[in-house]
């Protein structure tokens, strides 16, 4: 008996050593701050799902990496960044919710930040500064989406991918090819998130008319950038007459909410804790939806035919592979009919520049 708890002992120390050792290193894929296996569900460590966010040391990253830690749903979170994972990491790993945490740091590290994972969040990439339009980020953030995405398609090509990065618009089409290069694409587990867009339609309604904004839902479609963002007022619920002022007030208020935080935050950058809030709240969605959980819509950007557009934000229904149902348009007014005209050459221009990118002959 003596013997055996002295073994224990033993062990326990050799692993604590084996820690210290570990944490003065470059993650590798270790779990910082902790044992080297993952808790039991006696311990727990709840039947959950497995997670990665790549782009995770950012301003969005870190607080929607916070966010998915204390999520019950999340089992295992991988961070993923080109910069500071190993201090991300150890921050986080010390909060007392059951979710194991590591970090990967560099494009070596990309394959065993990804392997195994049943959604994968991406917020990489540069944010804007005033004066800039989604579509300057093109240049900078389409290659990075299109590395990260090819490490997606070799090392869990059936996860689900919300896309975080902008020009969203671009960036799914971006995706998209790759995934079809690689032999892996599924359309219905492919998404730009949106969700920001519903976050701040729900809350700008809200003050207008004078409720909770939680008890508020207004479906915006079309893209992420400008016109392309149009919420659909009519739809509102609870049910409600706007006047012109108010619908005019709340399409350019909702439109340019993004850039409203551009101009505010002045050259430091763009929303990033509304952001992170949205990107929990859409991959809790589909993570509930992957559970088995029923009736879960959610406003996305995906492959669509609802409209002419092959991809196009509308409600979905999210099911155990993604999405199980897109829902047309619906009943549409004078102005949000004349607003999708207004959409219609910057989001078939978006996609088009999406889809050229990944074709384009390779310049030597
Ligand atoms: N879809 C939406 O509604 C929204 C999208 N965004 C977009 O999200 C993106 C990120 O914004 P922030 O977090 O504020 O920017 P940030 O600059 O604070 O963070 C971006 C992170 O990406 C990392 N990164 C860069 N290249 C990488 C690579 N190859 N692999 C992995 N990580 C890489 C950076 O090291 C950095 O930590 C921007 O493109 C921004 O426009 C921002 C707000 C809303
Ligand atoms: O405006 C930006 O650049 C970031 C963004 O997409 C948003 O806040 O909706």
């Amino acid at each position: 008996m003596e013997q055996r708890s002295g073994t224990k002992a033993q062990m326990r120390l050799a692993r604590i050593s084996s820690h210290m050792l570990s944490s003065s290193c470059p993650p590798q894929g270790l779990k910082m701050g902790g044992l080297e296996r993952e808790p039991t569900r006696a311990q727990g460590a709840a039947p959950g799902f497995k997670v990665a966010v790549l782009g995770a040391a950012g301003g969005i990253g870190q607080p929607l990496s916070l966010l998915l830690k204390m999520n019950p749903l999340v089992s295992t979170l991988h961070l993923y960044d080109v910069f500071n994972t190993p201090g991300v990491t150890a921050d986080l790993s010390h909060t007392n919710t059951s979710a194991v945490v590591r970090g990967y740091l560099g494009k070596d590290q990309l394959g065993p930040a990804l392997d195994g994972m049943d959604l994968v969040i991406i917020p990489a990439g540069v944010p804007r500064k005033p004066g800039m339009t989604r579509d300057d980020l093109f240049n900078i953030n389409a290659g990075i989406v299109r590395t990260l995405i090819e490490g997606v398609a070799k090392h869990c090509p059936h996860a689900i991918i919300n896309i975080i990065s902008n020009p969203v618009n671009s960036t799914v089409p971006i995706a998209a090819e790759v995934l079809k290069i690689a032999g892996v694409y599924d359309p219905k587990r492919l998404f730009g998130v949106t969700t920001l867009d519903v976050v701040r339609a729900n809350t700008f309604v809200a003050e207008v008319i004078g409720v909770d904004p939680k008890d508020v839902n207004v479906p915006v479609v079309g893209g992420h950038a400008g016109v392309t963002i149009l919420p659909i007022l009519s739809q509102v619920s609870p049910k409600f007459a706007f006047n012109e002022k108010e619908v005019e007030y709340l399409t350019n208020r909702i439109q340019n909410g993004g850039t409203e935080v551009v101009e505010a935050k002045a050259g430091t950058g763009s929303a990033t804790l509304s952001m992170a809030y949205a990107a929990a709240k859409f991959g809790e969605a589909c993570l509930r939806a992957l559970q088995g959980e029923t009736g879960i819509i959610e406003c996305a950007y995906v492959a669509s035919e609802v409209t002419e557009f092959p991809f196009f934000a509308t409600k979905v229904r999210l099911g155990r592979n993604g999405v199980e149902e897109i829902f047309p348009l619906g009943p549409l007014n004078s102005y949000e009919r004349e607003g999708l005209e207004k959409m219609k050459a910057e989001l078939h221009g978006s996609i088009e520049k999406g889809v050229n990118f990944i074709h384009k002959p390779k310049s030597s």
